[in-house]
């Protein structure tokens, strides 16, 4: 067992990458990291070598019901990956630099593009539950009051001080993506949109949603934005959507309720869909350099 800090320094990183990849061969160019609900993905690795998070050097533990906590190196469709089967909030106490540090561990793994899931309310009133929401932008909720993980000092060899966000969700990837959506059927349930990351546990009060959604928002969730600001910090491409699995109260008429369970239950319903798009993603990412 090791100590758990807050912050962690470009040789700790180092020093836990270094660890990992003494243990496996594989040298991952893509990492994945599954929302609620959606560890199924990394399931469709092969040739599979898996950490469980409590014994990787500096890793929190996974506390989240549909977050397993094993890291998962492997192969898809013969190209190598990393796959974070469960990641980490900051409502389960854990610091901002605490649950973003894997997005560093991946940089000195050799990743150079990260693929990440959510699950999210849908705020956008032609979302329906199942939708694919593909991320073009985001609000930071708890950053724009100063919850960013990259307060503190600030080490160059993984980026600059100020790095630019209005680039941060790939276009080309997110072309990529919709195409092939388009290619696989898929085009009743995609979308795209702007998703607001807010604390959490507590779901949002209606007028918490009605907040947001007037912001600008068309999907609700509680990750994702820390991590890719790290990514991007670091250089990596990024691509990530969110599964509309809940439908967020925004009505003091309506008799819903958010509900864990539920979004559990809807990860389920789109599990396959999901892990086609993704590993046909992957594949075409191998399939041209412009990508890599
Ligand atoms: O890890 P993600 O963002 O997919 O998890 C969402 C937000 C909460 O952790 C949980 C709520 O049901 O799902
Ligand atoms: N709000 C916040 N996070 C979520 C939701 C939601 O409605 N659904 C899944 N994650």
């Amino acid at each position: 067992m090791f100590q758990l800090k807050d912050f962690y320094s470009y040789d700790d990183c180092k020093g836990t990458a270094d660890w990992l990849m003494a243990q496996t061969a594989v040298r991952p160019t893509i990492g994945i990291v599954c929302g609620s609900g959606l560890g199924g993905l990394a399931d469709m690795l092969k040739d599979q070598v898996v950490f469980n998070y409590k014994d990787i050097p500096d890793f929190p533990e996974s506390t989240v019901h549909g977050h397993a906590g094993r890291l998962v190196f492997g192969t898809l469709k013969g190209r190598p990956c990393v796959c974070m089967q469960g990641r980490f909030h900051q409502y389960e106490g854990y610091s901002i630099q605490k649950i973003t540090l894997p997005m560093r561990i991946f940089k000195l793994l050799g990743v150079q593009t990260v693929i990440l899931t959510n699950a999210a309310g849908g705020l956008n009133e032609d979302f329906k539950v199942g939708d694919v929401m593909i991320i073009k932008d985001h609000i930071n909720m708890p950053g724009m009051v100063g919850f960013n993980p990259l307060v503190g000092s600030n080490d160059n060899r993984f980026g600059v001080r100020f790095p630019c966000m209005s680039d941060a969700y790939d276009k080309e990837l997110r072309q990529l993506a919709m195409n092939i959506a388009q290619e696989l059927g898929y085009e009743d349930f995609m979308k795209e949109g702007v998703y607001c990351v807010v604390g959490g546990p507590s779901f949002e009060t209606i007028a918490e949603s009605r907040l947001v959604h007037r912001l600008g928002a068309d999907a609700v969730g509680m990750s994702t934005a820390p991590e890719v600001i790290v990514a991007r910090h670091c250089g990596m491409r990024v691509f990530a959507l969110s599964l509309i699995t809940n439908q967020s109260v925004m009505d003091y008429d309506s008799e819903e309720k958010a509900n864990h369970e539920e979004v559990l239950q809807t990860g389920k319903h789109r599990a396959e869909q999901l892990e086609r798009l993704v590993s046909t993603m992957v594949t075409r990412i191998e399939h041209n350099n412009n990508y890599a």
